[in-house]
């Protein structure tokens, strides 16, 4: 059937009150509610399995430990399973504090609220709960009731129920209180739920001491939040004895409005909420509790219930209800303090920042962009607040090397990076996890293992054959003006090489030695930080470590190379950093046919063809050792003799770019000699 063109004649709009001063839009939410939990009640009797004994009785020790002072905790008439499972709460010394009320819910039918009140006996505070729905559609539908029918069944059954507890001498021992839902409240004339109310109450009697509960549910939301708003402030404003009654909402999530229901209902004047944890119950559920509480919370008001530990919550209900919670349900979903866009994750990455940098501790003010709640308040942890997929921007793989490895990357080298991670999630098609990113940012500047340039052993010294400054006159030689000497062994594929290079400071002086192996790098940009713990006192930066980022530009080639080098000393930190670089700049080179320019016509000798490169880089020494031969014939690409005459320099353009095919290398056991002797 498709959607009707008209639905005007089918669907009937809902009339909003008429309350034009009504107090309701100008007040704010102040204080927590009365909170009903009727997880075990309202939840249970909407799941396709309903829970069994043990798991009703884990759940209720979890809302008692929440903090939950009133739950309704079986349908005791429904089932052995429900009747059973209250008296096990009753009989059981210790499991129900003193301070929290159990309630159980019964229709208006005296056989089924004896045994609801036998379930109970003996409880120390009972809270017994009687429902009859109040509706026109009810009365004439299901019951074929009139108002008067309807108020006489709901007095008969509050007088009987009032008989077998609290005037009943037998049952002393327990306090008990009464509750009346008229059902459907939310489809029911205002004008009569005050009536049934107060012959209700007139039955009951209550006290300001033990006031009565009317629960005035939302059985199937109808309206927008505003409308239940008004008749919750109507109910209020017109029941008598308002300091004898406890006013309770009870909102169903129909049209998705429960929680905005239940908040201006309260700023509308009610005292109590009934609802579940995220929101489990018949059709689209009860008003999520958890939202609700977490909503006050973030208002700067404590619910007086504990969700500091959230984790272990969802998977009780979760264990319970056999119902995933949504991983975006507000605070509680998996999802909810996820980022994986790139501008939510660089303001809240910055937000992050901020707050260290202002060394803000967890009850200092949370401004917070994106994340209206600290994770951490419920028990959630910062790592997966940022996830990177192929959304994310640089901001977030840099939290999380920030968050893993402590390292702030400097803003180029997040560009950089980002730019490998994001071709790895398309590569991947998904998302990357937190450790990926860790050990490709590791790999990449050669965090763990650099087999290529390792620094073995260094001494850098001051230069004074090369210092270019002058002693000032009258003034004695200052050391600052000396260029500095890089003096050290550097293992290249494991080769140590001794190495030396002079230059304006340790970086360069290295970078100067490093030229000996075909590298030049120019340093374009240097950021140190430092990481690790800063201890106090006596041992003061014991474990604290400098992290070195130089950013290098390769000559001749357009894109810059970042190196990361991380040591407790700073100087070999910058020098760690910069061998982090050459291996980059090494292992990024272009892989097209090698080509040895030689100077003169005659054919590279063999010291020249030891720089050529294993993949393609130019390294020394030669591949040594057992697999020599085999590593040099994959690798070394022997051109014919070079080009010479008049168009020798574009011919030898064509030959770089690789469109030239050279010759076979030569292969076989005698590789080595016979590349010597071509070369030679
Ligand atoms: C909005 C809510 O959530 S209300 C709570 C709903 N929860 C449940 O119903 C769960 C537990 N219920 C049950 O186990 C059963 O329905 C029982 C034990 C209560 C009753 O079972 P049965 O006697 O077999 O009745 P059944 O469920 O078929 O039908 C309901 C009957 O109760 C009547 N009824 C419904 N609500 C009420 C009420 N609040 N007060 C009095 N009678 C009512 C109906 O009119 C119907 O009467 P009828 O048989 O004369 O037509
Ligand atoms: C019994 C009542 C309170 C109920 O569950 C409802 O109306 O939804």
């Amino acid at each position: 059937m498709p959607m009707l063109q008209d639905p005007s004649k089918k669907y009937r709009r809902f009339r909003p009150l008429h309350i034009p001063d009504r107090q309701w839009p100008s007040k704010t939410l102040e204080k927590p509610p009365r909170w009903l939990a009727t997880d075990l009640r309202d939840g249970n009797q909407s799941l396709v399995d309903p829970m069994d004994s043990n798991q009703k009785y884990r759940y209720f020790q979890m809302l008692v430990e929440l903090g939950y002072k009133e739950i309704e905790v079986s349908f005791p008439s429904a089932s052995d399973t429900d009747f059973d499972f209250t008296r096990r709460l009753v009989e059981t010394p210790g499991v129900v504090p003193d301070d929290v009320w159990l309630q159980v819910l019964s229709p208006c039918r005296q056989d089924l609220i004896r045994r609801t009140v036998d379930s109970l006996k003996g409880a120390k505070k009972a809270l017994l709960h009687l429902y009859l729905a109040t509706s026109e559609c009810f009365q004439r539908i299901v019951f074929g009731f009139t108002n008067e029918q309807s108020i006489e069944l709901a007095v008969k059954c509050t007088q009987y129920a009032r008989s077998i507890t609290k005037d009943d001498p037998s049952q002393t021992g327990t306090e008990w209180a009464y509750e009346f839902s008229p059902e459907t409240f939310s489809d029911t004339s205002p004008e009569f739920v005050i009536q049934i109310c107060e012959a209700v109450k007139a039955a009951w009697e209550p006290s300001e001491t033990n006031p009565i509960v009317f629960n005035l549910p939302a059985t199937v939301e109808m309206s927008t939040p505003n409308v239940y708003a008004d008749q919750i402030e109507y109910f209020c404003r017109n029941i008598s004895e308002r300091s004898k009654i406890c006013v309770s909402l009870h909102p169903h999530n129909d049209r998705g409005c429960a929680v905005a229901a239940a908040e201006l209902a309260q700023m509308a004047g009610a005292d109590r909420v009934e609802g579940t944890l995220f929101g489990n119950g018949e059709r689209t559920g009860n008003v999520d509790l958890v939202t609700l509480a977490l909503n006050l919370y973030t208002q700067g008001i404590h619910p007086k219930i504990n969700f500091s530990n959230i984790n272990p919550v969802i998977d009780i209900v979760e264990e319970s209800n056999k119902i995933p919670v949504h991983p975006r349900a507000p605070y509680g979903g998996q999802l909810v303090v996820c980022a994986f866009s790139g501008s939510h994750q660089d303001a809240i990455k910055k937000g992050f920042q901020t707050r260290e940098a202002a060394n803000a501790t967890s009850d200092d003010p949370w401004q917070m962009p994106y994340l209206p709640l600290d994770p951490q308040d419920i028990g959630r942890t910062y790592e997966a607040i940022i996830r990177v997929n192929s959304q994310s921007g640089k901001g977030g793989a840099a939290w999380i090397v920030y968050r893993t490895l402590e390292l702030d990357l400097p803003r180029g080298l997040q560009v950089a990076f980002s730019r490998l991670v994001q071709k790895e999630t398309e590569t991947l098609g998904r998302e990357l996890l937190s450790n990926e990113i860790q050990t490709l940012f590791e790999d990449t500047y050669h965090l763990k293992e650099n087999t290529h340039f390792i620094l073995v052993d260094y001494n850098i010294t001051a230069d004074r054959a090369s210092s270019p400054v002058p002693p000032e006159k009258g003034r004695s030689q200052n050391t600052k003006n000396f260029k500095r000497r890089f003096d050290g062994v550097v293992a290249v594929e494991g080769v140590e090489h001794h190495i030396h290079g002079v230059g304006n400071g340790p970086i360069s002086s290295l970078a100067n030695a490093l030229k000996g192996f075909g590298i030049e790098l120019d340093v374009a940009d240097y950021k140190e930080h430092s990481i690790g713990k800063k201890t106090g006192g006596g041992g003061a930066g014991a474990d604290v470590k400098a992290a070195t980022y130089i950013e290098c530009t390769v000559a001749g080639r357009k894109e810059k190379i970042w190196g990361v080098g991380i040591h407790e000393d700073v100087v070999q930190a910058s020098l760690i950093a910069l061998l982090s670089a050459a291996s980059s700049s090494v292992l990024s080179r272009p892989k097209s046919p090698l080509v040895v320019l030689a100077p003169s016509p005659e054919r590279p000798k063999f010291s020249t063809l030891q720089k050529l490169a294993v993949n393609g880089s130019l390294v020394t020494p030669p591949p040594s050792g057992p697999d020599a031969v085999s590593r040099l014939e994959a690798n070394v690409t022997v051109t014919p003799p070079p080009p010479s005459g008049p168009d020798a320099v574009s011919k030898l353009e064509a030959n770089v770019n690789g469109s030239t095919i050279p010759p076979l290398p030569p292969s076989g056991p005698d590789t080595v000699s016979k590349l010597e002797a071509k070369a030679n």
